[in-house]
């Protein structure tokens, strides 16, 4: 029996469909959104908010121990039960607002699995539910290594949710999510080591500053191990032996598995509604149609170039708000797109990456600005920081890689430059506040620069 019909049904309440279910309700339409597990999705209650929440303190630790022996003295630590009571306390009610949120708006939340019966009727708990569009944003789930004793192995979700810091832990994988978790548990007081079967880590980040950061992380104390494949996990009286193929055994208190992310799209009926897929995601065209004309696509479940963060899933969920309110029937064209690493100390980059930069040497210009070395007073005595910046033939800024502290913030001032194509002229209509870092950066780029 049809419950009730619909404009749109989007599957999944992360950023990648919730901010265009409110602008398109709106705008007028008829839109329920249908959610397995908690409203807002990933970022909010698994990801981004949460770990940045517990990254806090652990930053004020990494920039404490910065000034040890130049102005710091004693000890201050970090109390994870009253931190973890903290993070709940906050990240808990973002959820509940959005509801509220939706509620307000009209906007029928449908709680449950949300299956294709074809391309216009989803299936949830054995009701059926009719829809002009339909836009997927399932998002995607951590990868699990299947080897003997998966059972012992904890995902991102278990670790941000720790109610007590396990003494020593091992993560698997060198990727986004392990080093950024290492780095926050290290300075949290666990013995922290990172197994992962690559030669490197942070794959597709300038390699200058993976290395770096992972150096970094060494003389902090955090053990890595490369070139090893996890085999096994055993239970070994109360804690857990990690074993690798080339025989590595590691005793630990509790083992991360972060060996990547996989899109969710089985078991939501996708051949019953004509839309193709593959192991890296569900296909869309240059308009995020999939290959069913009235079915969409958005977020991290998209088979994509480029990075699967939360602004990218956002840009993309109002895209398909502006499509289908008749707002837009161009293309999506994606402006650069800044990611950050975490750690301690942060890596960041945007837009041509310097390892292609280098490449092409007839094409870019590559510059390194060492403004820890030349500007120290700017930064909380932080030596290695340091920026490399890519300039097309025509001198316009077109990427930078960024390794200190700071990346998080000198990144969005650099993709700034890049994405509005600025010369010096047009910086030099605004007057920024010193000292900072954006300040020094300005004085080193202008040398490279267009000029107007
Ligand atoms: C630990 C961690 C840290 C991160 N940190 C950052 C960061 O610092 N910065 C950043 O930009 N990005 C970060 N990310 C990535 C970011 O969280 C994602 O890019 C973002 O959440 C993608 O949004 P989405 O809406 O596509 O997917 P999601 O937020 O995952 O939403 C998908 C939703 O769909 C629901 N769903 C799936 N299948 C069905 C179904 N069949 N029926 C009903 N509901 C369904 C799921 O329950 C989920 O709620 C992080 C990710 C992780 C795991
Ligand atoms: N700051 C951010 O923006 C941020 C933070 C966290 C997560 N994310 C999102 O999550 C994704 C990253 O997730 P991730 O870190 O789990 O994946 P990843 O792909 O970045 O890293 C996984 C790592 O595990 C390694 N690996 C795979 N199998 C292994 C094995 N058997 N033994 C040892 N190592 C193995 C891989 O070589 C790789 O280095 C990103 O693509 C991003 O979308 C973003």
């Amino acid at each position: 029996m049809m419950e009730k019909k619909y404009d749109i049904i989007f599957i999944g309440s992360g950023h990648a469909n919730w901010h265009a279910a409110v602008a398109l309700r709106q705008a007028g339409k008829t839109v329920a959104i249908i959610e397995e597990d908690t409203i807002a999705g990933t970022c909010t209650n698994y990801g981004c908010n949460a770990k940045i929440l517990l990254d806090g303190p652990a930053d004020v630790l990494h920039q404490v121990k910065a000034y040890k022996g130049v102005g710091i003295k004693g000890n201050v630590k970090i109390d994870w039960a009253e931190l973890m009571a903290y993070k709940q306390k906050t990240i808990t009610p973002i959820h509940h607002e959005l509801e509220k949120m939706f509620n307000a708006l009209g906007i029928d939340i449908i709680d449950g699995h949300g299956e294709f019966v074809n391309k216009h009727v989803m299936k949830v708990n054995e009701k059926e539910y009719y829809a002009e569009n339909i836009v997927i944003g399932t998002g995607q789930r951590p990868a699990v290594l299947n080897i003997p004793g998966k059972e012992y192995l904890n995902t991102s979700r278990d670790f941000l949710d720790l109610p007590a810091l396990p003494e020593h832990i091992t993560f698997i994988g060198a990727g986004i999510v392990s080093l950024e978790f290492a780095a926050l548990a290290h300075q949290a007081g666990a013995k922290v080591d990172v197994i992962e079967f690559a030669d490197s880590a942070l794959r597709g980040f300038y390699d200058k500053y993976t290395e770096r950061v992972v150096e970094s992380m060494k003389e902090q104390g955090i053990k890595f191990y490369f070139n090893e494949a996890v085999s096994e996990v055993a239970r070994v009286s109360g804690d857990y032996e990690v074993t690798t193929k080339t025989g590595l055994r590691i005793v630990t208190n509790y083992v991360v598995d972060a060996t990547g992310r996989i899109p969710n799209v089985e078991k939501l009926g996708l051949e019953n509604a004509g839309v193709a897929y593959n192991r890296r995601g569900i296909e869309v065209n240059d308009h995020l149609q999939t290959t069913q004309a009235n079915i969409f696509a958005a977020g991290d479940v998209i088979d994509k170039a480029i990075p699967r963060l939360t602004p990218t899933a956002t840009f993309e969920s109002n895209y398909i708000a502006k499509l289908l309110s008749g707002k837009t029937k161009a293309a999506i064209v994606y402006p650069p797109v800044a990611s950050v690493v975490f750690t301690l100390p942060r890596i960041a980059q945007v837009g041509v990456t310097i390892q292609d930069a280098k490449k092409e040497p007839g094409k870019y210009t590559v510059k390194t600005i060492p403004h820890g070395q030349r500007l120290l007073f700017q930064t909380k005595n932080e030596e290695q920081a340091e920026v490399t910046v890519a300039f097309d033939s025509d001198r316009y800024l077109v990427g930078a890689a960024v390794y200190g502290d700071e990346a998080p913030e000198l990144i969005n001032f650099l993709t700034m430059i890049i994405a509005q194509k600025m010369t010096v002229a047009d910086l030099e209509q605004a007057v920024f506040a010193f000292p900072s870092q954006t300040i020094g950066m300005l004085n080193f780029l202008e040398g490279s620069l267009k000029a107007g």
